[in-house]
Order: C-alpha cells, then sequence, then structure tokens
C-alpha cells in the first residue's frame, strides 16, 4: 500500500532541492540582542484597503488565501524594501499541539504558528514566478499566532477552514489581512528564502516582533484540516507544516527596534 501523498520531510529536502543547504535559508532563530538596529529603517507601510481577496484554498500543503495581484491595489512598502510589493497570498504554518508551529524562533522559543504574507517585486519582475527566483523578488511578512483569546477576526478565516477540510478551493470576498496585524508594526528584517520546495532565495523577511493572540480553538480548526483529498481513502490530519529554523551562514539580521 502506497499512500498517495507521502508527506516528504523536510530532512530529505536536499536530495532534490540541492539550495536546502545554501547559505540563505528560512527559516532562522532570531535572537534579538544579536540583531542588528538600524536607525536607517523606516517603518513598513501596508496598504491593504482595496478588496482584492479571491480565494480560501487547501493546497495540500497549508491553507492559502489568494489574491488578485494584477495591479498595484495591495501593497507592502518602506522598511528594507527598494519599492512596493504586491501581495498575493498569505497563508498558515501551525503544529499539532501547544507552542509548536511557527516557522521562525526567538532565542529558540516558538509559537503555536506563524502566517506568511506573501508578496513579489512588481516592479522588476513580470510575474510572481520570474520574481520567485530572483534574490530580491519576493518580501515575505511574518507574524507569530500565540495562544489566549479569541482573535477577533481571525473567525473570517477559520470559519471557512470545514469548507476546505480536503484539497478544495472556495472563494473569500473582500477580506483585509489588514485585520491580522498586531498593534505594534517593529520587526527583524533578513535575507532568506522559499520556506517549502522549491526552497528559492528570493525572499526579503520581515518578521514581526510583537505575535497576535489566537484561541486554541481557533487554532484548533487549522488542525482538522487534512493533506490528503477527498477521493484518498488515507486521511492525514495537516499539522506541523513548519519547517525548523536553518543555519545562519554569517548572515546579519537587522531589527526597526
Ligand atoms: N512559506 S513561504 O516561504 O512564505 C512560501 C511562500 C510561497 C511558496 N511557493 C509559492 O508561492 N509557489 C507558487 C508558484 C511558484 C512559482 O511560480 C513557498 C513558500
Ligand atoms: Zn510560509
Amino acid at each position: 500500500f502506497i499512500p498517495f501523498c507521502i508527506i516528504i520531510s523536510p530532512s530529505v529536502w536536499h536530495k532534490n532541492y540541492p539550495v536546502a543547504q545554501g547559505n540563505r535559508q528560512s527559516p532562522i532563530d532570531i535572537v534579538p540582542h544579536q540583531a542588528l538596529h538600524d536607525p536607517s529603517l523606516g517603518p513598513v507601510v501596508l496598504n491593504y484597503d482595496q478588496c482584492t481577496s479571491m480565494n480560501i484554498t487547501n493546497n495540500g500543503h497549508s491553507v492559502v488565501v489568494q489574491f488578485d495581484d494584477s495591479d498595484d491595489r495591495s501593497v507592502i512598502q518602506g522598511g528594507p524594501l527598494d519599492n512596493p510589493y504586491r501581495l498575493k497570498q498569505f497563508h498558515f504554518h501551525w503544529g499539532e499541539k501547544g507552542c509548536h508551529g511557527s516557522e521562525h524562533t526567538v532565542a529558540g522559543n516558538s509559537y503555536a504558528s506563524e502566517l506568511h504574507l506573501v508578496h513579489w517585486n512588481a516592479v522588476k519582475y513580470k510575474t510572481f514566478g520570474e520574481a520567485a527566483t530572483a534574490p530580491d523578488g519576493l518580501a515575505v511578512l511574518g507574524i507569530f499566532l500565540e495562544t489566549g483569546d479569541d482573535h477577533r477576526w481571525l473567525h473570517v478565516i477559520t470559519d471557512a477552514l470545514y469548507m476546505v477540510k480536503f484539497k478544495v478551493s472556495t472563494t473569500v470576498n473582500c477580506f483585509n489581512p489588514k485585520c491580522l496585524l498586531p498593534s505594534s508594526l517593529h520587526y527583524w528584517t533578513y535575507l532568506g528564502s522559499l520556506t517549502t520546495p522549491p526552497l528559492h532565495e528570493s525572499v526579503i523577511w520581515i518578521v514581526l516582533r510583537e505575535p497576535i493572540i489566537v484561541s486554541e480553538k481557533q487554532l484548533g480548526k487549522f488542525r482538522m484540516l487534512l493533506f490528503t483529498g477527498e477521493e484518498e481513502d488515507q486521511r492525514i490530519r495537516m499539522e506541523n507544516n513548519f519547517r525548523p529554523p536553518q543555519p545562519l551562514k554569517g548572515r546579519k539580521v537587522r531589527s526597526s527596534i
């Protein structure tokens, strides 16, 4: 019996993707007091006020909310970025319980989950695919999720998850991801990569220091998603879809703090 969806663990990704052992891999462990405070780093500016969300999809690795990136209505700019980057999608990484599930860690501590807002440099590159292979092609905003009270707006996403339990997609209209931001936009930034294959070293990472608070119940709804499709008889819960921290290899992490 060979399961259709053979979950390939991060430790063997390098066999098919040698860049997995490259010099700017993500995630990393962020050590706050070793980060360089760079006063030239301005604030990150998020313009997400137009309705560009399209659908929510279980792609077999995570749950992704995709956006219409045909123009510059939803962009991130400022901070370490030389120009505006277009919002393409956001998705989450989580564990199977408690406080493991984030990809980046802070002084060795991990959070229950991590939200990634993925943007691409449409000024320099024609398509996301082209930007995804360029050293300054992508900008991903990382936000930690910590368990506590219910998150007032995350309900919009978690209440839709039962519709994408299997590998399917459903529409989401006018979801503004600004409602998922913490109060402070202080951040760490460093040059890294995609955290899942193809692991391209094309990401300018911007990781917010302040986590958002979500309830255990809301997080639990992510864990009932399945890696498998409806037609497969094996039902494998989607959990622990996070890559562990990778070697820093001499990189400097700068902080806006
Ligand atoms: N976790 S992460 O680093 O934010 C991340 C973001 C996007 C992707 N991949 C992605 O968007 N693929 C879409 C098609 C690839 C090039 O066309 C993988 C990992
Ligand atoms: Zn991610």
